[in-house]
């Protein structure tokens, strides 16, 4: 669209990639529970899925939260964002909880990046608190707890995108 910024490939955006290893993720999924213990407690936790939903399972793991609902939102056919789409919305019995706006609710995914995700989510539950594990800058106002920031052209890949694989010396012929 004519004044927006063009979306940048994930071979561009990995000219900062940030790697994160299943421990890492699990460390920076507790960390953000400290902070959100703080702000609790919460009657449910809503995933957007897909990648919210490992670290709900945390999160709320850590603050004795069993009920977990999903919003199921489709945009990124890897690296390039199309239109969002809702395959499903939140449940009647999550939305009576959190007393049809959302308050004592927590939404969490893994990140936000142009929040695009994270507004639509919002705009469904306005009293419910956001939760990501990481943030760029462009969604980070939409975020109200988050753990770390990266910049708009860092690619963040994820430990269930990824897999170990061999990696040469930096010094020629050091094999
Ligand atoms: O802030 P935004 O620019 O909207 O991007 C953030 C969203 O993009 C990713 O999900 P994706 O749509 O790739 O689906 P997935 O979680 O199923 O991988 C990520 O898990 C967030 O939900
Ligand atoms: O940086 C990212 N990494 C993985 N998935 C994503 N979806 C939007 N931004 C990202
Ligand atoms: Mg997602």
């Amino acid at each position: 669209m004519a004044g927006e910024t063009p979306q940048l490939s994930a071979e561009e955006r990995a000219g900062r990639p940030f790697p994160v290893s299943w421990d890492q993720f699990h460390r920076d999924c507790r960390a953000l529970t400290w902070r959100l213990n703080e702000v609790g407690p919460f009657h449910a936790v809503i995933a957007i899925t897909r990648g919210g939903l490992v670290p709900a399972a945390i999160v709320a793991r850590e603050l004795g939260v069993r009920v977990i609902d999903t919003v199921c939102i489709a945009s990124y056919d890897h690296d390039k964002q199309g239109e969002l789409q809702v395959l499903k919305g939140i449940s009647d019995a999550a939305m009576k909880l959190g007393g049809g706006t959302g308050k004592g609710l927590l939404i969490v995914d893994d990140l936000v990046d142009t929040g695009k995700t994270g507004k639509l989510v919002r705009e469904m539950l306005p009293d419910a608190h956001f939760a990501t594990v990481y943030a760029k800058p462009k969604g980070r106002p939409l975020v109200d707890t988050f753990i770390t920031e990266v910049s708009q052209d860092t690619w963040i890949f994820f430990p269930w995108d990824t897999a170990l694989s061999y990696h040469p010396p930096l010094r020629d012929g050091a094999a």
